[in-house]
């Protein structure tokens, strides 16, 4: 494969045994990501985003649970008929008023999602797990009647004996279900158990899988990609992650490792900071600095080492170009600068000094008193005028 200049192919994937991935991605940012605690989008708000993913390449967007409330519902319809390019689905729990609602949303898919681990069944419906199939399995009938493509998610699905997920697909496939979902709703699964799980699903049934990591232990994406190398079809993202507790696989995580490990090139990228930066904005998340691909420090660097060889190849410490993914590289001068890269941050900057002045520069900014924060282009202008003026001082 020809070099390219916007990121590392993770040549090592030609040593591992996988097959090609066959995925596409549901994000589900307008649904799950806004049951985060204290998040509530607007219809402009949800809208917009959905614009955004659909200019991204997403095959489904996630739009709501259109039962939450009548704006809700109201906001799933007109995400529905902005003539996306992406099919639009939406939640519906195990019931026939809820499979109304979504097919007054004029939704291409519903969601109908039912858990069936003991602890569910006991503490949440109380009641037992072949009577919540059965009223499961008769939403799923209907919405198909309907018209609908049905996604038949298990919530909880990581905690529910494999015996019993397997079962309740195969009666799902039964109905012409769309797509069987392993939902890992409080984040127990690890790659290995998730290759497993969906191997296990894929012994019994033929239906498209998707996966729905949470992130409690962090490890949401990389289960979502073991999910994809295991064959599961539909992965679930949200953008920078949000969504209930320690939050969803990031969009921009799964993305960006599509293409880098897997050389899975169907998706635009460049969008995805602005895309971040919008979803900051209306959920009043900060997304923490140091986050993966969309964090302010993704591209930040200041270390001397670092900076002198991204000068000359950017590639040398970074594994994509902040272009791939609508970022800005930003150089930051501070207590681990050294003197090569202070001459290219001046020279970028329009400056040049004297070996010596360069020295003097560099003294003053391993002592200034700001430098916890770094030191700012401005004041950096001024310690090069101080220098300036030191040595014109110094000649008369
Ligand atoms: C894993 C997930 O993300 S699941 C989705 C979680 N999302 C939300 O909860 C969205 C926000 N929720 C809401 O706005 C409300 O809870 C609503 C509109 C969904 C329901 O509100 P209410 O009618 O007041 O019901 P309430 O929240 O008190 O209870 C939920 C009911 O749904 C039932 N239920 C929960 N999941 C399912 C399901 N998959 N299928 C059928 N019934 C279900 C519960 O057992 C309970 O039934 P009960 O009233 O007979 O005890
Ligand atoms: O599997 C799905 O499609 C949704 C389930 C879900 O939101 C969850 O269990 O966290």
């Amino acid at each position: 494969m020809a070099p390219n200049n916007e990121y590392s192919r993770n040549e090592m994937m030609d040593f591992i045994d996988i097959e090609p991935l066959d995925i596409e991605i549901c994000d589900v940012t307008l649904r799950d990501g806004e049951q985060t605690p204290g998040v509530a989008f607007s219809k402009e708000e949800k809208m917009d985003l959905a614009s955004e993913l659909d200019a991204i390449g997403i095959e489904v967007i996630e739009a709501g649970f259109p039962v939450v409330s009548s704006s809700e519902k109201e906001t799933i319809k007109e995400i529905s008929n902005m003539g996306l390019n992406a099919k639009t689905c939406c939640l519906a729990r195990s019931i026939i008023g809820d499979v109304d609602a979504a097919i007054d949303c004029d939704v291409d898919i519903v969601s109908i999602f039912i858990a069936l681990s003991d602890l569910h069944l006991k503490h949440k419906y109380h009641r037992s797990c072949s009577d919540v199939l059965g009223c499961s399995m008769e939403a799923v009938e209907y919405a198909k009647d309907h018209g609908l493509k049905v996604r038949f998610a298990a919530e909880d699905a990581t905690r529910t004996p494999i015996p019993t997920l397997q079962h309740a697909f195969q009666e799902a496939e039964k109905y012409n279900v769309d797509y069987v979902s392993i939902a890992d709703t409080i984040g127990i699964l690890n790659p290995s158990t998730t290759k497993y799980l969906v191997e296990k699903i894929k012994e019994k049934v033929h239906t498209p899988i998707c996966i729905h990591c949470h992130n409690d232990i962090g490890l949401a994406t990389a289960n979502t990609l073991a999910a994809a190398e295991a064959g599961a079809k539909q992965l679930h993202t949200t953008v920078n992650g949000i969504g209930e507790r320690a939050g969803n696989a990031p969009l921009e995580e799964v993305l960006v490792a599509l293409r880098v490990q897997y050389g899975i090139e169907n998706y635009d990228t460049t969008h995805l900071n602005g895309l971040a930066r919008k979803v900051e904005d209306y959920s009043g998340l900060t997304t923490p600095v140091n986050k993966a691909i969309v964090g302010k420090h993704a591209f930040t660097h200041e270390s001397g080492i670092h900076v002198m060889a991204i000068l000359e190849e950017p590639r040398t410490y970074e594994l994509f170009s902040p272009e791939m993914v609508g970022g800005v590289r930003n150089l930051i001068v501070g207590k681990h600068t050294g003197l090569k890269a202070l001459k290219g941050i001046i020279k970028d900057m329009g400056n040049s000094l004297e070996h010596e002045e360069l020295c003097a520069l560099m003294e003053k900014i391993k002592n200034c008193t700001e430098i916890k924060r770094g030191i700012s282009r401005p004041r950096l202008e001024e310690m090069i005028d101080d220098i300036r003026s030191c040595k014109r001082d110094d000649e008369i």
